[in-house]
């Protein structure tokens, strides 16, 4: 067990989706996994593993922003042994284009926090998903026919902003969408060269105020983690 892991090294799958939700983490053990139990409650950051078309998964909370992100990342690495790691989660939109309950594929991630500025003393390190995952999951969302964005999003500190200019000129340069997690994951699966894709699901839209009710979220969740489960199965055949 680890300080925030509960389970034995062999509990955990090498392959592993990291919905910032623990609730999200059983409806996925719930709903995709065959033979799935829990390893993990410490917190109630829930973790179950499971087999998804035969193939062992894991799926592990992770809670809200990049500390929490931190701990779990480190911990499934460095600990577990976690080598292929996808993030399932909810994104705000920035761009005008960009449609609830949409999926986002997260090519890169910026960030305002000063974790990084930190870690490389001031250097500006461009936290990158693994090519061969987003590639996968790019060519799967095309085969499936699903309406996916792939792009630069922005991994914030604060859920709340009220600072209008500096969300529009993230949109300037393109950001499509706000969350709060992938800056880390990638830039930790870097450092230990493991593979992450940080996959999101459109559930507001930051400009206009639009916003998706938890039940019709369901189906877009559906088509996001069958699609994470599916990159997250043929990880080592790349
Ligand atoms: O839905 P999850 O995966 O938690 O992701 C998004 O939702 C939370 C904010 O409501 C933040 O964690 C953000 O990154
Ligand atoms: O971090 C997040 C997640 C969803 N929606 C937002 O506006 N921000």
């Amino acid at each position: 067990m680890s300080v925030h892991i509960g389970a034995s090294p062999s509990d955990i799958a090498e392959s592993i989706l990291l919905p910032g939700d623990p609730i999200r983490a059983k409806f996925i053990a719930d709903t995709f996994l065959e033979e799935a139990y829990c390893y993990n409650g410490v917190r109630g950051m829930l973790g179950y593993t499971g087999f998804y078309k035969g193939n062992r998964v894991s799926v592990q909370g992770t809670g809200m922003g990049i500390p929490s992100m931190s701990i779990y990342a480190h911990e499934l690495i460095q600990e577990y042994g976690v080598k292929n790691m996808i993030r399932v989660g909810t994104c705000g939109a920035i761009q005008k284009g960009v449609q609830l309950r949409e999926i986002v594929l997260a090519m890169s991630a910026s960030t305002n926090s000063a974790v990084n500025q930190r870690r490389f003393k001031g250097i500006d390190f461009a936290p990158t998903a693994n090519f061969h995952f987003l590639k996968r999951a790019y060519d799967l969302s095309q085969e499936k026919k699903m309406s996916v964005r792939v792009g630069n999003v922005m991994t914030t500190d604060t859920f709340y902003i009220n600072d209008r200019e500096e969300i529009q000129l993230w949109a300037d340069y393109q950001m499509l969408a706000l969350e709060m997690e992938t800056a880390e994951l990638y830039t930790l699966a870097t450092r230990y060269h493991v593979n992450a894709l940080s996959i999101l699901t459109v559930s507001n839209h930051v400009l206009t105020g639009e916003v998706t009710m938890a039940e019709e979220r369901e189906s877009t969740f559906t088509e996001m983690i069958e699609l994470a489960l599916d990159v997250a199965i043929t990880a080592g055949r790349q």
